[in-house]
């Protein structure tokens, strides 16, 4: 039969190990506890690691005899004469006495005699590791100390056991961080870091992009499908103070209604067939960055009332669920479609308009700021062949560029790009030798609308034109650059500031950022 007293002892003791979540105060509480019943002055728990090999410490509290952290390494002697006491609580009252003891005292310079209890932690015949007491004096502890330390191994055993949980918790939660990071760095870079144009054919968007991003305004880009509403949500987002929160787009044309709401708001488990476990819908994985509605004006009437309901109180429900969560974001809503002729024929909510429309911005299409192409092509190129881990870069050929520049571009940059992969391609499988040529722009009929006074092989007779297509392809030629003997101020034979206020002029892009 127990005595009294070692069970108000092991009640008071495991409510001490136990009393807190972090285990280094739960090791504070619990030296003040030992300390109405032993010489202890120190406390500290550690588990040997066989890779090492060496003892860790998970945590500590008194004298800093083992600050948590520290690792002291040990030599096979030393490892051997742990695996000698497991199953019993060691005592050593002079130095000499145990070895690792004093390898440990040496580590972290206590070099006055001590003496120590160390209680071996064991669950199913596996050591988890020690609680060692300590005293700064010689021959402190008794078999008496050994004795009652023994009572609490197993709530020290179960508070090792989930400190050591805890801390795995903690290193892979700081390793998805990373990783997370890394992906979020990556995202961007892939998805329109670089923005060209930004100077030339965008210049002005890009000034309310830098308006309206510190904002937390709610920004309604409008544009033809394919004019780079992506990359300006993007570049919106990366500028703003939530540019290290998460970036999450949702195309509202791509996803089927039945499934909307889930994909929206997150659905609980068992809400519906094939709901097998709870998930969080993407307004609540934008939490803290922001959300990007993409194709808003294909978002079916019910889900708009909705989404109004959210952008009102900022609060949904998961499917399925009945609590309310709360959600800081901020919404980036783009379309192609006229939203306000959608609002007159009822397709689209007046409400739901008004709240979208707080900053509506405009990109331009391709056709209205052709200047942009030659460093749209060079930039696509350098992209796909990338891509394509091509060893050489291809080239446009002679009048390509101007070829592209005649084109009326009704898919816009996607259409550039896409073209530029195609025929990246097709010279791959071709001779690569040859310059690109782009024939295809000039090809399908329709495609191309030449304006009637501009016959294509004439070019343009306007002197402003003749002058933009001319400096045009030098950039092209020199790769932007305008300084220097090969630069194209030297091959035009006129001074370089000349050059550059000619070229922002007409709006045509130079410098090497524009290449
Ligand atoms: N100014 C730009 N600089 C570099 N790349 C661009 C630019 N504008 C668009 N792109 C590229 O063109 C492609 C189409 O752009 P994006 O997806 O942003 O267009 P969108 O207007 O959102 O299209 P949709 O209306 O179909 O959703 C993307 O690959 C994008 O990276």
């Amino acid at each position: 039969m127990p005595r009294t007293d070692d069970i108000s002892f092991f009640h008071q003791g495991t409510l001490a190990i136990c009393g807190s979540i972090d285990i280094g105060e739960a090791l504070q509480e619990c030296l003040v506890f030992l300390q109405r019943y032993m010489p202890a002055e120190n406390i500290t728990m550690d588990y040997l690691d066989p890779a090492i090999p060496g003892i860790c410490s998970v945590a500590q509290a008194g004298f800093s005899m083992l600050p948590a952290g520290t690792v002291v390494e040990l030599s096979e002697r030393e490892v051997a004469y742990i695996e000698s006491q497991l199953s019993q609580t060691t005592l050593s009252n002079r130095p000499e006495d145990n070895p690792v003891a004093q390898r440990v005292a040496a580590h972290v310079g206590i070099d006055s005699v001590f003496s120590s209890a160390v209680l071996h932690l064991m669950t199913k015949n596996q050591h988890l590791g020690v609680v060692a007491v300590s005293a700064l004096k010689e021959g402190q502890f008794t078999e008496e100390h050994a004795r009652l330390l023994s009572l609490l191994h197993d709530p020290f055993a179960v508070a090792m056991s989930n400190a050591l949980r805890y801390q795995e918790v903690l290193r892979l939660q700081e390793m998805l961080k990373d990783d997370n990071r890394f992906l979020t760095n990556e995202l961007h870079r892939m998805s329109g870091d670089t923005i060209i144009g930004e100077h030339f054919g965008l210049r002005e968007v890009m000034e309310k992009v830098r308006q309206v991003a510190p904002l937390d305004s709610q920004v309604l880009l409008l544009g033809e499908t394919g004019v780079g509403k992506e990359v300006i949500a993007n570049a919106i987002h990366y500028n703003s103070s939530r540019s290290k929160g998460p970036f999450i787009k949702v195309n509202c044309g791509a996803i089927p209604e039945s499934l909307l709401d889930s994909e929206l708001f997150g659905h609980e488990k068992g809400a519906f067939t094939g709901a097998l476990s709870r998930k969080r819908g993407r307004f609540e994985r934008a939490h803290g960055g922001t959300l990007f509605l993409d194709e808003i004006g294909e978002l079916p009437q019910a889900a708009q009332v909705r989404l109004l309901r959210v952008l009102q109180t900022k609060e949904f429900e998961r499917v399925g669920g009945t609590e309310p969560i709360k959600a800081d974001v901020r919404i980036i809503a783009a379309t192609h479609r006229r939203l306000e002729s959608m609002v007159k024929e009822n397709t689209f909510r007046k409400d739901l308009w008004f709240r979208l429309n707080v900053f509506p911005l405009t990109i331009p299409p391709l056709r209205e700021r052709k200047a942009d192409i030659p460093a749209l092509v060079n930039h696509f190129i350098e992209k796909k062949s990338h891509e394509m881990k091509l060893p050489y870069r291809p080239v446009p050929a002679p009048g390509a560029l101007e070829r592209l520049q005649r084109h009326h571009w009704p898919g816009n940059v996607r259409e550039l790009e896409n073209i530029v992969e195609r025929e990246i391609i097709r010279n791959y499988s071709g001779d690569r030798d040859t310059p690109l040529l782009f024939a295809e722009v000039a090809a399908p009929e329709g495609l191309v609308r030449e304006p009637a006074a501009l016959p294509a092989e004439e070019g343009p007779t306007n002197l402003d034109a003749v002058i933009s297509r001319h400096l045009s392809h030098m950039m092209t030629r020199t790769g932007g650059k305008i300084q220097g003997e090969d630069g194209a101020a030297a091959l035009l034979g006129i001074h370089p500031s000349t050059l550059r206020h000619r070229l922002r002029k007409l709006g045509i892009p130079f410098g090497r950022g524009a290449f």
